[in-house]
């Protein structure tokens, strides 16, 4: 059949990226959650930092939405993004309650370099001069890595805490694989169909956001 054997442009990247995208998904962190030996002040520390972190992942998505609205040969790429941000709706409100039974302070956290880093990076990409296909590749760059770090952690014989496990299937649920699944599927799509230029562009940020991702769970160690 035609077609069939035509390598995927992103499962050729995280193959190509392996250390790196392991480095993301299967950091320390993560695999303190899965055996139960996270210390709880970093998952503290971390979460606090994710709220701030999730706060200025809107507008990013929204920039998404625009250029697909924009720019897309597919309607049905709207209604996935919407999804995308009607579950940062309801992650932000998560993150109040999460956070208060922690005993996390919100609105006196103090933003880390390494977060304002990866928020100013996805600003970047907010640009008019960032096409949709760069864009909707970062968006499901960055729903992967805590797809599969938090799927990790459910696995059969893992030991996640009882009280971590929340966490866990936030990020980690079938259903959220599933929407990764379908945007991976959008940039798959937009890739094959884009220039070489963007396609490049598209395979630096992924590095980028990996690289980003491991410094924010390296935050939570509280060393930087
Ligand atoms: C640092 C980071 N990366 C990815 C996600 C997942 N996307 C939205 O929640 C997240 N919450 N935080």
């Amino acid at each position: 059949m035609e077609g069939t054997d035509r390598a995927v442009m992103t499962d050729t990247w995280l193959k190509k990226h392996r250390l790196i995208y392991l480095g993301a998904t299967r950091h320390p962190f993560i695999l303190g959650i899965r055996d139960g030996s996270v210390d709880l002040s970093s998952f503290k520390r971390w979460l606090g930092q994710d709220y701030i972190f999730v706060r200025a992942f809107v507008p990013f998505v929204a920039s998404v939405l625009l250029k697909a609205w924009k720019e897309s040969d597919d309607n049905a790429d709207i209604d996935v993004i919407l999804g995308g941000v009607a579950a940062l709706n309801d992650e932000i409100a998560w993150f109040k309650t999460e956070a208060s039974k922690w005993g996390v302070a919100l609105e006196s956290v103090v933003p880390q370099q390494i977060n304002l880093n990866y928020c100013r990076f996805l600003e970047s990409l907010t640009s008019p001069d960032v096409d949709y296909t760069q864009a909707i590749t970062a968006f499901w760059a960055v729903e992967t890595v805590y797809q599969e770090s938090f799927a990790h952690c459910l696995e059969e014989g893992s030991k996640t805490p009882e009280e971590l496990k929340q966490t866990c299937h936030r990020w980690g649920n079938d259903g959220f694989g599933q929407y990764c699944h379908t945007l991976k599927s959008i940039a798959d799509r937009r890739l094959e169909k884009a220039s070489k230029e963007v396609v490049a562009k598209a395979e630096l940020n992924l590095l980028s956001i990996l690289e980003h991702e491991v410094e924010f769970w390296n935050m939570s160690h509280g060393a930087v």
